[in-house]
């Protein structure tokens, strides 16, 4: 009964990090589904453990408490594969390189590694910097490197850590309605973190609003916006303003209990 098991199955995690001395409770308490071809945002205040859970997800932390279950059904394909804030690419390696290397990894021929990076290189509008070296791009560009290298290779589970964060207002924008319109053409299952609640209103089936730390899950939101979404429409409806005061109120509170303590 594969079909029926969430993609991922989060059980009570908790998760407490020992440094100098000190111990920090990061998480408590989690328990969270994601399901197949769901695109599920987290959002919380600084700190609240966004990070160390989708690391956990990624297979780069382990719990301390609790179970994290990921269903990988096709072998042929990765189960996870990760897109950090920080634009990581090899920076010795050309655009087309990184995204061939990515292939080459994941078990493509060179023939068929060279076939799709060039045709993920085109999804992003990179085709004409293929030779370019990452240093040579802006940070917008490098990160459609680092997305274009971690949906080339078709994991089952996309995990992206505030991947927008450090582009500047208007180009986090146009990124923004290119992952949905990418997103959209193929529904793959997607785990992102964001500060944002607008892009995550505009990105999501599902917002889980975390509390301050040690991070728990406050309220899952379910956002009732069709697909495919017009940009453009989503942020003018009286819906979207309404829960991003909503969602806004709780995070406020979240963050002012943790100011307090
Ligand atoms: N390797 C580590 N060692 C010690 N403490 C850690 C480690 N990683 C994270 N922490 C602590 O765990 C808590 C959660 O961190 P995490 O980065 O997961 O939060 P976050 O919600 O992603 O934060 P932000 O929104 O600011 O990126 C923080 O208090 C952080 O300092």
């Amino acid at each position: 009964m594969a079909d029926v098991l969430p993609k991922v199955s989060v059980r009570d995690v908790g998760k407490v990090f020992s440094a100098n001395g000190r111990e920090v409770q990061a998480l408590s308490g989690i328990s969270l589904d994601v399901h197949d071809g769901e695109f599920l945002c987290l959002l919380g205040p600084s700190g609240c453990g966004k990070t160390t859970l989708l690391r956990m997800m990624g297979g780069l932390e382990r719990s301390s408490t609790g179970t994290l279950r990921i269903r990988h059904d096709d072998r042929s394909r990765p189960a996870t594969a990760i897109v950090f804030q920080d634009y990581s690419v090899f920076p010795w390696k050309t655009v087309r390189a990184n995204v061939t290397f990515a292939l080459l990894q994941a078990g493509r021929s060179r023939r068929t590694a060279r076939d799709e990076a060039a045709h993920w290189l085109d999804l992003l509008d990179l085709g004409g910097f293929a030779d370019a070296y990452p240093e040579t791009l802006s940070g917008g560009m490098k990160q459609r490197v680092a997305i274009a290298r971690a949906l080339a290779v078709r994991p089952e589970l996309l995990l992206m850590d505030e991947p927008l964060a450090a582009l500047d207002a208007q180009l986090r924008l146009l990124l923004q309605e290119k992952l949905l319109e990418l997103w959209e053409a193929d529904r793959h299952t997607v785990v992102f973190v964001t500060h944002s609640i607008d892009e995550a209103l505009l990105l999501g089936d599902r917002i889980a609003v975390m509390s301050a730390r040690p991070g728990r899950i406050g309220t899952i939101i379910d956002v009732p916006f069709e697909r495919p979404r017009d940009p453009a429409e989503i942020r003018a409806a009286r819906e979207f303003t309404e829960l991003r005061e909503r969602i806004w109120q709780q995070l406020r509170r979240e963050i002012q209990q943790e100011g307090a303590r």
